[in-house]
C-alpha cells in the first residue's frame, strides 16, 4: 500500500480521537479581541507548541511586542514558529494558521456553550473556532502525528507559523515575517494556508484571492458625562444623533458605498474574468438557506460573487458607549464610537481609502454645525491579495482535492481577509495557496459556528495528500 493510502486508513481509524482533540482546543477561549482573555490566547499558543515539540518539531516562540487594548497595555500573544523535518532532498512547505478566535457568548444566541464542542447527530461539530481556524490548524498537527504513528515520514519538510492575533489585525506578524524571511523561513518552496471556506457545501475549492480590510472607529464626544434626556434633550448637541447621521451617510441600502472616489481605484471587470464566474457551486437558493432568510441584494449569482470578491464593501459593526441593554434607559450618551470597516480590492491603496473616508466624514460632520467633537480613527488594516491559480502549487492542491473528494475543485476568491498572505508572498518570494477545510455554511464569526465531521476528517486527509502532491510536483514549471 502506498504511504498516502496508509495515512488515509489511519486517519479513518482515528476519527473519534481527532474530534476529542478538537474538543480540547475549542475549550480554550482564545479570544484575541478581549483583553480579559489574553492569558487564554497565550495558553492556546503554548498548547500548540508543546504538542508539536512532543512530536519532535523544533519550535521558536516569538514575542511580537505590546498592544494597547481598551486602554490596557498587553503583551501580544506569541507567534509559534516551527520546523518539522530537515531533509535537504525534500521540498519545504510553510503552513500558516491562527489559534485565536472571534468573541462568543451564549447570550449572542448560541444554542450551546460556544467553548464546549458539541457533536450533533447530523455530523456538525459545533464550537467557536471549529472552522476558523482551530480545525485546520489541528489538521496540520494531526497529519504529522498520524504519520509518526503509522511509522511514515512526511513527504516534505514542514515549517509552520501560527499566530494568535489574526482576528484582531495580525498585529506584529508582518514584521516577524520580514525579519525571519532569510532566517527561520529560509528554504521555503511554497506556502499553504487553510483558513477560508468552500463556496457551497459540497464542492471543495482552491482560493487565489482575498479582499483587504480597513477598520475605522468614528468617535463623537460631547458633554463630560451622560445626561438626562428629559432635562437636556433638545437643548444640547447629542453625540449619538451626530453619529447615527454620519453612519447613515456611509453606505446605501443596496450596499453602494457613498464615499466619493472610493470606486476610482477598483480594477474594471474584464471578459476573461467574466468566465471565472461560470460553473461554480454557488446558488442564491443555497445562500438564502444559509442566511436563514432571503435578504440577498443582487438578482444574478455572479453579481453576488463580484460584490463578495472583487468590489469593495462597507459594513457597520456596532456602537461603543451607547445604551444597548434591555429596558428603557432615558440617557443621552456622552461619548460614542461607531465601528465600521471596508473590504478592499485590487487596486485600492489603503492610504487612499483612509484619506477619502476621513475627508468625507469631516465634510459631512461640518455640515451639521455641531458643537460636539468628531474623530476618525483607523484601528487596523490589511491588504488585498490576488494571485494566478496556474502555479504548480495550485496543481498540487487540485490533484490532492481530486484524490480525496473525487472532484475538480472550484477556483474561487474570498470575501474575507488574511492580511499576512501578501506578506508571505512578497517577503519569501514564493507562491501561496489557500486550501480551505470548511464549508460555506460553517458560520465563521457567527453563532453556532461548526465544522462538519466530514470536512474535518477529509480535510485532514486533504492537507496530508497535498504534501504528497507537492513532493511530486515540479514547482519550477510555471
Ligand atoms: C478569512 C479568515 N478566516 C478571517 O476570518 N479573517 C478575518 C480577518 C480580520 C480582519 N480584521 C479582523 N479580522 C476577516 O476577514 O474578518
Ligand atoms: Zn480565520
Ligand atoms: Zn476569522
Amino acid at each position: 500500500m502506498a504511504n498516502v493510502e496508509k495515512y488515509f486508513k489511519l486517519v479513518d481509524q482515528s476519527q473519534q480521537q481527532f474530534i476529542e482533540t478538537l474538543r480540547e482546543v475549542v475549550a480554550i477561549p482564545s479570544v484575541s479581541g478581549d483583553a480579559s482573555k489574553r492569558s487564554e490566547v497565550v495558553r492556546m499558543g503554548e498548547w500548540l507548541q508543546a504538542r508539536w515539540e512532543a512530536l519532535g518539531a523544533v519550535c521558536k516562540r516569538v514575542e511580537p511586542g505590546k498592544q494597547n487594548l481598551e486602554g490596557t497595555e498587553l503583551d501580544l500573544p506569541p507567534i509559534i514558529l516551527g520546523q518539522y523535518g530537515n531533509d535537504p532532498t525534500k521540498k519545504t512547505v510553510l503552513v500558516y494558521g491562527h489559534y485565536d478566535v472571534q468573541p462568543a457568548l451564549l447570550s449572542d444566541g448560541w444554542e450551546t456553550d460556544p467553548f464546549t464542542l458539541v457533536e450533533k447527530p447530523d455530523g456538525r461539530l459545533v464550537g467557536r473556532g471549529s472552522t476558523d481556524d482551530k480545525g485546520p490548524v489541528l489538521g496540520w498537527l494531526l497529519c504529522a502525528e498520524t504519520h509518526k504513528q503509522a511509522g511514515l515520514e512526511l513527504p516534505v519538510n514542514l515549517k509552520f507559523c501560527f499566530e494568535g492575533m489574526e482576528e484582531s489585525g495580525s498585529e506584529g506578524l508582518d514584521q516577524v515575517i520580514v525579519d525571519e524571511a532569510d532566517k527561520w523561513f529560509r528554504g521555503t518552496d511554497v506556502v499553504c494556508i487553510s483558513d477560508n471556506y468552500w463556496l457551497g457545501t459540497n464542492k471543495p475549492c482552491l482560493t487565489h484571492g482575498l479582499r483587504g480590510v480597513s477598520y475605522f472607529h468614528l468617535q463623537v464626544e460631547g458633554p463630560g458625562a451622560d445626561l438626562h434626556s428629559g432635562v437636556f434633550g433638545g437643548t444640547v448637541h447629542e453625540p449619538m444623533v451626530d453619529l447615527v447621521h454620519l453612519l447613515s451617510k456611509l453606505v446605501d441600502s443596496k450596499g453602494h458605498i457613498q464615499v466619493p472616489g472610493i470606486y476610482d481605484q477598483v480594477m474594471p471587470v474584464t471578459e476573461e474574468e467574466e468566465k471565472t464566474y461560470e460553473g461554480l457551486e454557488f446558488s442564491h437558493e443555497a445562500l438564502a438557506r444559509d442566511l436563514k432568510n432571503d435578504i440577498i441584494i443582487h438578482k444574478e449569482e455572479r453579481d453576488t460573487l463580484k460584490h463578495r470578491w472583487r468590489f469593495p464593501t462597507l459594513s457597520i459593526h456596532g456602537v461603543e458607549g451607547a445604551f444597548h441593554s434591555s429596558g428603557d434607559k432615558t440617557v443621552i450618551p456622552a461619548k460614542v464610537r461607531g465601528k465600521f470597516s471596508l473590504r478592499t480590492v485590487p487596486n485600492m491603496e489603503p492610504a487612499k481609502v483612509s484619506e477619502l473616508v476621513t475627508k468625507y466624514l469631516n465634510d459631512e460632520f461640518a455640515k451639521l454645525n455641531s458643537k460636539n467633537t468628531m474623530r476618525v480613527i483607523e484601528t487596523h488594516g490589511g491588504r488585498w491579495w490576488y494571485s494566478s491559480p496556474n502555479h504548480p502549487n495550485f496543481m498540487a492542491g487540485a490533484a490532492a482535492t481530486e484524490k480525496v473528494y473525487g472532484v475538480k475543485p472550484d477556483l474561487t476568491r474570498e470575501g474575507g481577509s488574511i492580511p499576512v498572505t501578501l506578506t508571505f508572498e512578497e517577503a519569501l518570494g514564493v507562491n501561496v495557496l489557500l486550501l480551505p477545510m470548511g464549508a460555506a455554511d460553517d458560520g465563521a464569526h457567527s453563532i453556532n459556528e461548526k465544522l462538519d465531521k466530514r470536512n474535518f476528517i477529509q480535510g485532514i486527509k486533504l492537507l496530508g495528500c497535498y504534501l504528497y502532491e507537492v513532493a511530486q510536483t515540479d514547482l519550477t514549471a510555471v
